[in-house]
């Protein structure tokens, strides 16, 4: 571990791993990003935990600790549910999503060793980001290890300011559904620099004069449309949004930026304890509240219900005992783990791995369907 990043911080407690969500559109350089990143920590001696949650890709260009592959076979999955390959991702992943009990202890063993926990996610953005499991993987992380999202932008094909600002109105879109430090990651800086999306972050009047000067934004008499009309206002919209960013260009391609990207994600780490925790232990307070007044309410009806049936039929009530030496019939081997760790031990065959018993043909395998 880098011992400049393991030092306790100002509460007295050792410093807990950092979790980087690596969210991106197809093709913006996720994976390539997070190559970059694991040999960036590498080289600093540091070695990152990483985990790939997209069960589709064909080759990644690091060893996962953690691969959704290993337990899920998406391929099978859409046979067995007769799926498209986006429902089939969508179905691996919530099918993952019922283990993630397990590759949370994984991840949370790992953490007192590592100093950075990287989550790679599906190519499709809205797999993960507009949906349930998605979510859940979010929170359950959030809630464990401090976390940032990385939001990867694929920076050549952002320089028309439509696509800029869908990109931007994305992102934010995510910011507020996840609510964590976010970071905007220029990536591909080596094909074109990131310096004109921040000058139209910082200055919505020169993003209103690119906008202006692009074709089809006034119509034949010479009146601005519609959508130019839209999004000069979006800009204005957009500029309290930019407020919460740090916004950082690298290339993944040559390195270039990657200290400043660490950089922007050590300051996440305070406004994670600063503003998401306290936030995240005021909702659970609530929801410890509301869920303790509805136990309360129905443990008083079962009690009122109870002592009109005792009154009812006293003679049941005196055989209704129960009998501490009986065995719980429920007391089974709860150690099933099938979620792999790559970096525990001889692999593979300590754990079922479920994509082995599809390849032996097992006729037995089904996954249950949702209820
Ligand atoms: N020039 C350049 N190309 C890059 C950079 N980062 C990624 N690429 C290229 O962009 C393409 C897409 O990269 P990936 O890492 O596969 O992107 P992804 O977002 O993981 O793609 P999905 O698997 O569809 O989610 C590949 O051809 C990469 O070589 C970069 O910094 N510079």
């Amino acid at each position: 571990m880098d011992p400049s990043t393991s030092a306790p911080t100002p509460s007295g407690d050792a410093k807990k791993a950092m979790v980087i969500i690596t969210i991106g559109m197809a093709g913006a350089g996720k994976s390539t990003f997070v190559q970059r990143m694991n040999s960036y920590l590498h080289a600093k001696e540091s070695p990152p935990y990483i985990l790939n949650l997209d069960p589709a890709v064909t080759h990644v260009p690091f060893e996962p600790n953690i691969d959704i592959r290993d337990t899920i076979n998406y391929q099978e999955v859409m046979k067995q549910y007769n799926l498209g390959p986006n429902g089939g991702i969508l179905t691996a992943l919530n099918l993952f999503t019922t283990k993630f009990d397990q590759v949370l202890n994984l991840v949370e063993k790992r953490a007192e060793t590592v100093d950075y926990v990287i989550l790679d996610t599906p190519g499709q953005i809205e797999i993960f980001t507009w949906s349930a499991s998605g979510a859940i993987i979010t929170d359950a992380v959030a809630s464990t290890l401090p976390t940032v999202v990385a939001y990867i932008i694929d920076t050549p094909r952002t320089t028309a300011p439509a696509t800029f600002m869908s990109n931007m109105l994305y992102a934010c879109s995510i910011l507020y559904k996840t609510k964590l430090p976010f970071i905007l990651v220029f990536n591909k800086t080596d094909v074109q620099p990131h310096d004109f999306a921040l000058e139209w972050m910082h200055d919505f009047e020169a993003f209103q004069a690119a906008l202006a000067s692009h074709s089809g934004t006034t119509d034949d008499e010479g009146e601005p449309t519609y959508m130019n009309s839209l999004m000069n206002s979006m800009s204005l919209v957009l500029d309290e949004f930019y407020q919460h960013l740090t916004a950082v260009g690298v290339s993944s391609m040559t390195g270039a930026g990657m200290k400043e990207f660490f950089d922007a994600v050590e300051a996440s780490r305070t406004e994670y304890e600063k503003e998401y925790l306290p936030e995240l232990q005021r909702a659970r307070a609530a929801r410890e509240k509301t869920l303790q007044a509805a136990k309360e309410d129905s443990v008083n009806r079962l009690m009122k219900d109870l002592a009109v049936d005792r009154a009812r039929n006293p003679d049941a009530a005196l055989a209704d005992k129960w009998d501490p030496t009986e065995e719980d019939e429920d007391d089974g081997d709860d150690a099933e783990v099938n979620i792999i760790d790559r970096s525990d031990g001889p692999w593979p065959g300590q754990y079922i791995d479920v994509t082995r018993l599809n390849r032996r043909d097992d006729a037995e395998m089904s996954w249950p369907r949702p209820g």
